[in-house]
């Protein structure tokens, strides 16, 4: 069975407030990145006292009220699905701090965290605050809507990002990896990547693997899965007739992500 890919296992925890997939540094090897995937029922609450670690809180379908107890963001989420393919309404939320979520409608919810010492100002990060880019060509084409990039200083580690795929192309392609402390050439961030899928019974693959491949594992990824990234290079492959979404949260010791590609398959991106 896979170290790496996890199956949404829904719990129930209160009326309304399923717990989808829960990633710490308890149940998994990361010690960067942690994740949440919530689902509301509409009117349902749920609430979080924040330890040493910040939190953005990403929603992901659905429209919901956020307050951290000073602020109170009302309505917020532009989408009942991801691949309405416009970008979202995120909080982000510091350490030491308290937040709760209501779902005005049905609603899902990740919470991406990542451990954190120094306060920064909660906000709200406005769907039209992502940034949107165009990458790729030939199969390799994807869209990415950039939520918490490592251009925005609003937080202390975090890195989010949401990447289509379309049909029958690849992402995260040519395989890239961020598993080193080696600035300015690598730097080393944690990864997760919550997958879905249009039409929903489709399927991709993954395939995590290291340059001495001690670490080697090609997933079949259905929707609602998530694959954990502790290192290595980490491509994505959709079948014909299947688009692909998911988000990535990232985390290391600095904020910077800067990726290697693996050099054999780099002429890739040489192509006219
Ligand atoms: O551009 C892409 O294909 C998306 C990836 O960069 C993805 O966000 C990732 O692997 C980040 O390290």
């Amino acid at each position: 069975m896979s170290k790496l890919l996890r199956k949404p296992n829904l719990v129930e925890t209160s009326p309304g407030v399923k717990i989808v997939h829960e990633v710490t540094s308890e149940n998994s090897s990361l010690e960067y990145v942690g994740m949440k995937v919530v689902d509301l029922a509409p009117g349902a609450g749920y609430k979080e006292e924040l330890g040493k670690e910040e939190c953005c809180i990403v929603a992901l379908t659905g429209k919901i009220n956020v307050t951290d107890d000073a602020e109170i963001f009302e309505n917020i989420g532009t989408r009942e699905s991801v691949f309405e393919k416009k970008p979202t309404d995120s909080v982000y939320v510091s350490n030491d701090r308290t937040f709760a979520v209501e779902a005005v409608t049905q609603a899902r919810i990740i919470l991406c965290y990542s451990p954190s010492e120094k306060q920064l100002p909660t906000r709200l990060i406005k769907a039209e605050d992502n940034s949107i880019e165009h990458r790729g060509k030939y199969n390799n084409k994807r869209l990415v809507h950039n939520i918490l990039p490592d251009s925005d200083p609003s937080a202390n580690s975090l890195l989010v990002v949401e990447v289509y795929t379309e049909s029958g192309n690849w992402s995260s392609y040519p395989p890239h990896k961020h598993d080193q402390d080696n600035l300015p050439h690598e730097s080393f961030l944690e990864e997760t990547y919550y997958h879905e899928m249009n039409p929903r019974q489709g399927f991709v693959f993954q395939r995590v693997y290291t340059d001495d491949r001690s670490l080697d594992e090609t997933m079949t990824v259905e929707n609602g899965d998530v694959v954990l990234v502790p290192a290595g290079y980490h491509p994505v492959a959709v079948p014909d007739g299947y688009e692909s979404y998911y988000l990535n949260i990232m985390a290391g010791p600095k904020r910077i992500w800067k990726f290697h590609n693996e050099p054999a398959h780099e002429w890739i991106l040489e192509r006219k």
